[in-house]
């Protein structure tokens, strides 16, 4: 079974030239959107993606670059086609982005909760979620902002794509080296210190090895001026489609 990656966008939160970093995810059967931020309808619409085609989505956090999408999303979903969005996120995250992101815009007499725009279907961590009969899921809580949860991705138990996060090299190399990982979606942030994102030097201080599956993506405008400074890592570029 083949897995094909499509990126909405591979910005930042605050990039211009490139959209919110979310992602198109496909299987045979099953198409997932790895997160909904600000820019996600806008992207899709440009793809010629119909919601309708998205199987399910999918939430590593709540930021407005990975959520921000959803109240169109949903309410173009109930008012258009009379339909729930499937939504996969962690169980600690459910309650957060109801009463913190959603409630605000989308609560009325007849919607009082995420369940009444959503079919949702909550992810524990460290365990294996089969999400399609050929995708299979483990969230794993990555160091993104204290007190905000934030889960990356362990695809297949062989791609890991990462939510925002500070650097765990540790993590990256037991992925490798003790579980299979053969391919790497890294969020990188090109300019400034990583405290709450994973800098380029960092990433090139892993090994080799470890370079060389790397695709970097959640960066700033000025990417264009790093390709030649990020060695065996390669940037996604959004709109493309992978096979991965
Ligand atoms: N403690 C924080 C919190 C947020 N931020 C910035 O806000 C952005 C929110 O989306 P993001 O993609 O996680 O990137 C965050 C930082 O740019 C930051 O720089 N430091
Ligand atoms: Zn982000
Ligand atoms: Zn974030």
């Amino acid at each position: 079974m083949t897995l094909r990656l499509q990126m909405l966008g591979t910005g930042g939160a605050f990039a211009k030239k490139y959209y919110n970093n979310n992602g198109l995810l496909y299987t045979d059967d099953f198409t997932l959107l790895i997160d909904c931020g600000i820019t996600a309808p806008t992207s899709l619409h440009q793809l010629g993606v119909s919601l309708t085609e998205i199987d399910a989505i999918l939430i590593t956090h709540i930021h407005a670059d990975h959520v921000g999408g959803l109240e169109e999303f949903a309410f173009r979903m109930k008012y258009e086609f009379g339909r729930k969005p499937v939504l996969y996120i962690s169980e600690k995250l459910i309650a957060p982005l109801w009463e913190n992101t959603l409630k605000g815009g989308m609560s009325q007499e007849t919607i009082t909760s995420l369940e009444d725009v959503f079919e949702v279907r909550a992810l524990k961590e460290g365990m294996l979620n089969q999400i399609s009969p050929s995708l299979q899921i483990e969230m794993i809580q990555t160091s993104h902002i204290p007190g905000k949860p934030s889960y990356s991705l362990y695809l297949n138990n062989e791609i890991f794509y990462s939510a925002d996060m500070t650097f765990q090299p540790d993590l990256l190399k037991e992925l490798v080296y003790e579980r299979h990982c053969r391919k790497i979606f890294h969020e990188v942030q090109l300019v400034g210190p990583g405290e709450v994102h994973t800098t380029l030097d960092e990433l090139l201080s892993l090994p080799v090895d470890i370079r060389s599956m790397i695709w970097l993506m959640h960066y700033n405008d000025n990417m264009e001026d790093f390709i030649k400074k990020a060695g065996e890592m390669k940037f996604l570029r959004q709109h493309e489609m992978y096979t991965l």
